[in-house]
């Protein structure tokens, strides 16, 4: 590699950061020698597309010569509220490295140029049990719990083991021997505590670097339990399309917008990786505009303000940009050893043990039951009340009785689109046997559905047809009905709704239809007030 300056160096391990703290510091040890550098991840959930980011990160940190731990902080995804219970946290160490390590060869960083350290290698030795004691000598319970504050999980009352996370956060710091650590922005209090602790002890004071935070894909949600808002590093490419298909992404709105978030953070810095001119293109049809390019991200952003980019092409065009960068990362992953790795690592949830002996001859568990609407205890309701959502103006509260005295709570995020008056007193379909959902700190245990637009810029809750009452039933010719007796409470995790909803669609007519198949009362059929093609969820 030619060699390159001190100030070049400095310019590419600080290129596409938030900030930097202790510059500097950088740039004196950058004249004489390569920084060591180190970034930690704690191997909680399953890691997502965000990764990228770091990921496009330590590449640069390579390209600047230096050396670089990547810190598998087994311990701390232990000590932050048992995210990662002791009887796993070995297997998730495990499957993070092996993601991380297909992750970053799949956009062609050499990984044998990385060290990767388990925190528990280090991290139980008598040396480092008095420095943490040390540093907990030093610490009141105030500053470790505002240095936690947005890493470590918030609970009512706190664990000393997660108040222990930051000092230990710091003291890796001089125990990994580096100059500085790397780290999203959200680690912010937790650099600016070690930078005011490790002097304390004695130890250097280290720099810390930023990046920026990847926004989730899902913009105002409606449901109250979003695991939609996410993709995993192995999610199935059919997947991916389905939450690309459902995120939030209106026509000419810039602001919030997960889809352009994702290509401005992750797309854009990945494609300039080693000083490339990035590029992103949307293909259509000559008549709807035809193909274009951009190589720069602000263009495209000003295009889908000025109406010019369609949010259905955007969707298209980063679907296949996500599943291409994921098949190389599935490939990895694609053979028994590391599939049975996964399984270890986050196995799937045993169906909860029969207390009671069952009282009908149902099959155990819900594995056997047909994933079609037959599932969904979906009635006739009607609100009785809506207000807004004091803290949050985009979303609706409502007291929705669904029959029988069965009167529920309802998030919803359909304040934009929907005035407050064609809230009151209206009949609507609700779906309700969704397991209940805190969802923007309220409970919310219905859900309402809506149809929207192919662009989301119209939203329209279904209409019962008039003369109905809370509680009547809706049926779909030839499907069974859910069970209201002894209702199965859906887990969001199995994605029942979402893998249902993908059939439900606006008829020519205006009517709601599921496989093609009307929304069926004793008074007709279920239809939307304006809306004649679109989605409904
Ligand atoms: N706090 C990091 C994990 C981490 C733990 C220990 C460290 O030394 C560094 C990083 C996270 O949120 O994932």
């Amino acid at each position: 590699m030619a060699s390159i300056t001190p100030e070049e160096k400095y310019n590419i391990i600080s290129r596409n950061l938030q900030e930097v703290l202790g510059k500097e510091q950088i740039e004196t040890i950058l004249k004489e020698r390569d920084l060591n550098i180190y970034w930690g991840t704690a191997p909680t959930g399953k890691p997502h597309l965000g990764y990228f980011v770091p990921m496009t990160k330590l590449a640069d940190f390579l390209e600047a010569g230096c050396h670089i731990t990547v810190l598998i902080a087994d311990i701390h995804a232990f000590l932050d509220n048992m995210k990662a219970p002791l009887d796993l946290v070995g297997k998730r160490a495990e499957y993070y490295t092996q993601l991380i390590k297909a992750t970053l060869t799949s956009i062609g960083v050499p990984i044998e140029r990385l060290k990767f350290v388990q925190g528990s290698s280090y991290q139980l030795t008598p040396e480092y049990a008095l420095a943490n004691m040390k540093i907990c000598s030093k610490t009141t319970e105030r500053d470790a719990k505002k240095a936690g504050a947005e890493v470590v999980k918030q609970v009512e009352t706190p664990l000393l083991s997660g108040l222990m996370y930051p000092g230990m956060q710091a003291l890796d710091e001089e125990f990994l021997g580096v100059d500085a650590q790397f780290g999203g922005i959200d680690q912010r209090k937790i650099f600016v505590f070690a930078e005011k602790m490790l002097p304390m002890l004695g130890y250097k004071k280290r720099s810390h670097l930023m990046n920026i935070m990847v926004p989730g894909l899902a913009g105002p949600k409606m449901s109250s339990s979003d695991p939609d808002s996410k993709i995993d590093l192995l999610e199935a490419p059919e997947d991916v399309k389905r939450k690309l298909s459902k995120a939030f992404c209106e026509e000419g709105n810039i602001t919030e917008n997960g889809i352009l978030s994702f290509v401005k953070t992750v797309l854009f810095p990945l494609r300039s990786m080693n000083g490339k001119t990035p590029s992103f293109s949307i293909l259509r049809p000559e008549k709807f505009g035809g193909d274009v390019t951009y190589t720069i991200y602000e263009d495209l952003e000003n295009d889908f303000r000025d109406k010019k980019v369609h949010p259905g092409d955007l969707k298209k065009a980063v679907t296949e940009a996500i599943n291409g960068l994921l098949a190389p990362i599935r490939k990895w992953f694609d053979n028994d050893e590391l599939r049975k790795l996964t399984e270890e690592a986050y196995p799937t949830p045993k169906p909860e043990p029969k207390t009671k002996p069952a009282k009908s001859n149902k099959p155990a568990g819900n594995a056997n039951l047909p994933i079609d609407i037959s599932r969904l205890d979906i009635r006739v309701a009607r609100i009785v009340e809506a207000k807004v959502h004091e803290a949050n103006p985009n979303s609706y509260i409502s007291t929705v009785d669904c029959g029988d005295g069965d009167v529920r709570t309802v998030v919803s995020g359909l304040a934009k689109y929907i005035p407050l008056e064609e809230m009151q007193n209206r009949l609507v379909c609700a779906i309700c046997n969704l397991k209940p959902g805190k969802f923007q700190g309220v409970l919310s245990s219905a859900m309402l559905l809506a149809g929207s637009s192919a662009d989301d810029a119209v939203v329209e809750l279904l209409q019962p047809p008039a003369g109905l009452e809370a509680g009547d039933k809706i049926e779909f010719e030839g499907y069974g009905q859910a069970d209201r007796s002894s209702p199965e409470k859906l887990n969001p995790k199995h994605l029942i709704f979402e893998k249902v909803s993908v059939d439900f669609t606006i008829g020519a007519e205006g009517k709601a239809l599921y496989k093609g198949l009307e929304f069926t009362t004793k008074e007709g059929a279920v239809t939307l007030k304006s809306l004649k093609e679109g989605r409904i969820r």
